[in-house]
């Protein structure tokens, strides 16, 4: 279980976040949804270090983030994968070059390990055999699974992802948040996805964290959010059109 504990961080007198805390669970796909600007990326950088908050911790099982030392946070660093916003693939190295990489970085494996570890990834989000094949090569959907697959390789505990359905079609984007979620049960990865689309969080929003210009308004379930009483939050997840027959077909 990953504790974010009474979070803030102000930016040269800007408070952007205030007092945050939410427990995200293992197993689960855990989301921090908001409209723009209202902190959700800058909270998932407090939750993975890249930012340190003013006040408050963060807890990866237990263990506190936030005042460990270097080595130790560099244990629990080697424990996160991250799927960034657009990928972030490298486009001089073929696939399995970039699913790799946290393993030439991070580990001692040797050469056969790391490749069969590579293809046991490359399988898993249905790329077998694409090893060769370099990123330009790759529709937005594939370069994603590419992506997926770099961030579980060194089999991480924790999953990061950044808006996991932007730039993908509608379709496209089913399939990728299917993959994010077999792949949260199957290997009881503590997952924490940040988006605004509504499709992601009725699909797949097992845990919910609403943030509202830096605070967090709102928690609960997929299956809660549509009843919420939570002025901010309709207001937000009405915006959505489709939400909104949703909701007038339920009533
Ligand atoms: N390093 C930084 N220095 C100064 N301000 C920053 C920094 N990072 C983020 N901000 C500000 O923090 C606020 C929240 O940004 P953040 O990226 O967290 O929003 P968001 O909810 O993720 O929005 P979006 O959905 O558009 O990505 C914005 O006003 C942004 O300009």
């Amino acid at each position: 279980m990953i504790e974010a504990n009474n979070i803030s961080k102000s930016f040269k007198g800007k408070q952007i976040l205030t007092d945050v805390s939410a427990k995200f669970l293992p197993g689960k796909v855990n989301m921090i949804i908001g409209s723009s600007g209202t902190g959700k990326s800058v909270f998932l950088k407090n939750i993975v270090g890249l930012v340190e908050p003013d006040e408050g911790n963060v807890c990866f099982d237990g263990r506190n983030f936030t005042t460990s030392n270097r080595k130790d946070k560099n244990v629990i660093r080697r424990e996160i994968g991250m799927l960034f916003q657009g990928s972030a693939l490298f486009d001089s190295k073929t696939v399995e070059e970039n699913v790799r990489f946290p393993l030439d970085m991070l580990t001692t494996m040797s050469p056969q390990e790391k490749l069969d570890r590579v293809n046991f990834c490359l399988e898993r989000v249905g790329l077998e055999g694409a090893n060769t094949k370099m990123p330009s090569e790759l529709s937005g959907g594939m370069q994603k699974r590419v992506g997926i697959a770099r961030a579980i390789v060194n089999n991480s505990k924790y999953l990061f992802c950044d808006e996991p359905n932007s730039g993908l079609d509608p379709q496209t984007s089913i399939l990728i948040d299917d993959l994010i979620m077999e792949i949260t049960k199957e290997f009881n990865i503590t997952t924490i996805v940040v988006s605004h689309d509504m499709n992601s969080v009725m699909k797949i929003g097992e845990h919910i964290i609403f943030l509202f210009k830096g605070k967090k308004l709102w928690e609960g379930t997929n299956d809660q959010i549509i009843d919420t009483d939570c002025k901010e939050l309709q207001d937000f997840i009405f915006a959505n059109n489709l939400m909104k027959a949703l909701k007038e077909m339920k009533s």
